[in-house]
């Protein structure tokens, strides 16, 4: 996230919402508009996995009004031409999702965030190239993703005392484990499963992640 944009703080540590990789744009608007206006949430990454562009760019004319109008930027996964070419604010890529410093350039002053696993060595590359955030993980087991790499809270308290650029921690995260996260320094806590799969309701899971999320 552009720290200044986004209003984001380096005190601060705030949700960065993931919508389930599966969704039908028709009913999900509803569910997300009450998640957005339960609390404090950052972005929103569309993030739909195997699905077609035409399926894609449906959901982002949907759903990205509902972020937008809240002041959530809108980050789509995967894909920086198609974030650029949809008004997206911005696109999140993967180690394997194309070409890190040709997205950096086109999407100019749009957000760029990189996935660096567990990796310094990939976060100081994607520093380096202008991310505007780096994503380690995973740092608890989850049912949204297999698992390849896992990561620790020592490689956020050395991120966040050696960088500027922000860090988003995810994988597993819920309100009941994320507090070593936050002590460590995330400046973002990405969540997919402790908000559309909370027992009470999304909204319900965005108030505990903002609960949990208050660094002491
Ligand atoms: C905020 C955030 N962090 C990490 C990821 C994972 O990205 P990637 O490794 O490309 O895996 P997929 O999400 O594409 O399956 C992410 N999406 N968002
Ligand atoms: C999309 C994704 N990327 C991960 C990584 O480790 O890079 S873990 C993950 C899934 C996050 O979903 P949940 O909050 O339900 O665990
Ligand atoms: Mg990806």
């Amino acid at each position: 996230m552009n720290a200044a944009s986004q209003g984001v703080s380096s005190e601060g540590c705030r949700l960065y919402l993931i919508t389930p990789p599966r969704l039908d744009p028709a009913t999900f608007r509803d569910r997300l508009a009450e998640a957005l206006d339960a609390g404090d949430v950052a972005c929103l990454q569309l993030r739909l996995k195997d699905a077609a562009q035409d399926e894609i760019k449906r959901a982002v004319e949907v759903l990205m009004p509902i972020a937008q109008a809240r002041d959530v930027a809108f980050i789509l996964n995967d894909d920086a031409k198609l974030a650029h070419a949809l008004g997206c604010d911005g696109a999140h890529l993967g180690q394997t999702d194309g070409d890190h410093e040709g997205a950096r350039k086109l999407l100019k002053d749009r957000i760029l965030g990189i996935t660096c696993h567990a990796s310094r060595h990939l976060a100081m590359e994607a520093g380096e190239l202008g991310a505007d955030y780096v994503a380690f993980g995973a740092f608890f087991p989850t049912d949204t993703k297999e698992t390849v790499h896992t990561a620790g809270t020592d490689l956020l308290e050395w991120w966040s005392e050696m960088m500027e650029i922000p860090c988003v921690a995810i994988g597993g995260i819920t309100a009941a484990n994320c507090a070593p996260l936050v002590r460590a320094g995330a400046d973002f806590l990405a969540v997919v499963g402790a908000v559309w799969n909370h027992p009470e309701g999304p909204a319900a899971g965005v108030r505990a992640m903002n609960a949990a999320t208050v660094r002491m």
